[in-house]
């Protein structure tokens, strides 16, 4: 098969879909990869160790997108991409598509078959989104720490506190990847942690896991209420896979806060879960304040961290991309249910259940959808 591995083309998205390792992988197993020029630059990578490892350098984005058979990308094709999808087209990356309306659209209209890294499922987990959620988990905790200083926008108060004066109050909503890595760091940065998630056994583990370094606190509304006006650092964290994120911050309970509190909405790729949010930020801008409040939305957090990142994220994919390589996509999605899980959009329709409802399309199982086509590969 011909893959191909465009640049990222997002705000200060320094991530790459592949590492020179996991090209000459592919080149082993027979497979052919064009990598765009400098893609690999933002995580330390060059393009003589793509060519070394068996890889050919395209200069041109168009040329690889129409050459390869399968795209393998790290974030969602950005609208100026979309004129490049055609019937057939694999496409690997992440696409959160229910909050990326006009993106799901273009995937059906021209027959894409899309299979997206957030919702591949193996036994109740989430391998592909798992790294990146550990990474930015614990860039929550720490870009939070920043923004608490004055000269960020901040109340100007140090997590830690001192011998003297009280720590500062870091409150998670949502205990899972992110949830859990914030905690850790937060924990290691000294300050009072409470984490809130509906899922009682999580809250179990978390508890064995951190035993009297964390509060916890299920999830209703009166204690969402209560922990984000107490809260210096709100981090949220939750996630109902595939589907739009909901909203359980209320802008009244944003006014709640005192002025130079912090939010950091992680889970802003699903669409975020603060009404005070109305845009996704960049890392150019990552931060806005509404309420006397500091918000940062940034979608694509590891990015920033892309060495770590990409060889975290490529750790997991590629299993996955040489299975998708070796078998063809429509034997790979017959073939395996986890493969299946992540499969979103294919021959023109949606094959994501929470994805389809979230977005108002009809739902296609990903079985029923490879019936009487021959555009799959
Ligand atoms: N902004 C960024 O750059 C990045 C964002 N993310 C996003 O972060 C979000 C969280 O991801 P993970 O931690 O991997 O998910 P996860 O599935 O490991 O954890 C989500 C947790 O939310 C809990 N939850 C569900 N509904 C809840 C509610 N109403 N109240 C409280 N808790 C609730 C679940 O029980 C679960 O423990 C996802 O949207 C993910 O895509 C991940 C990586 C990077
Ligand atoms: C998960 C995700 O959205 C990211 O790593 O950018
Ligand atoms: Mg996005």
């Amino acid at each position: 098969m011909r893959i191909g591995i465009p640049k990222e083309i997002k705000n200060n998205e320094n991530r790459v879909a592949i590492t020179p390792a996991g090209t000459a992988d592919f080149v082993r197993a027979g497979h052919q990869v064009m990598i765009e020029q400098g893609a690999g630059l933002g995580s330390g990578f060059t393009d003589q160790e793509y060519v070394v490892a068996g890889g050919e350098i395209k200069e041109q984005a168009a040329s690889i997108w129409a050459e390869s058979d399968m795209i393998m990308k790290v974030k969602e094709p950005l609208p100026n991409e979309y004129d490049y999808f055609r019937p057939g087209l694999i496409l690997f990356t992440y696409l959160h598509l229910a909050a990326e309306p006009a993106l799901a659209k273009a995937l059906i209209e021209r027959q894409v078959t899309a299979i997206a890294y957030e919702t591949l499922e193996v036994n109740g987990t989430l391998p592909l989104l798992t790294p990146m959620s550990e990474v930015a988990g614990r860039m929550s905790a720490q870009i939070g720490a920043q923004l608490l200083e004055k000269t960020e926008g901040g109340k100007g108060i140090l997590l830690s506190g001192v011998p003297g004066v009280s720590r500062g109050k870091v409150v998670i909503i949502g205990g899972g990847t992110v949830g859990t890595n914030a905690a850790k760091i937060a924990i290691g940065l000294g300050a009072d942690v409470t984490i809130l998630d509906l899922n009682l056994n999580r809250l179990r583990q978390l508890d064995d896991i951190f035993g009297n370094q964390i509060h916890t606190l299920v999830s209703s509304p009166s204690n969402i209420a209560a922990a984000v006006a107490s809260a210096d650092l709100l981090i949220c964290a939750v996630l109902i896979p595939g589907a739009k994120a909901p909203t359980l911050v209320s802008e009244q309970m944003v006014t709640t806060m005192s002025p130079g509190s912090v939010i950091v909405d992680v889970a802003i790729d699903q669409g975020g879960i603060v009404e005070t949010i109305d845009h996704i930020t960049t890392h150019d801008e990552p931060t806005y304040v509404k309420h006397g409040v500091v918000h940062y939305a940034v979608a694509n957090m590891p990015g920033a961290v892309p060495r770590t990142s990409t060889v975290a994220l490529t750790n997991a994919t590629m299993p996955y991309a040489l299975q998708l390589a070796s078998h063809g996509a429509a034997a790979a999605i017959r073939g395996s249910s986890s493969i299946r899980s992540a499969v979103n959009a294919l021959n023109g329709h949606i094959t994501y259940e929470a994805v389809a409802r979230d977005l108002g399309h009809a739902y296609v199982p990903a079985g029923q959808a490879l019936e009487n086509t021959t555009t799959v590969q």
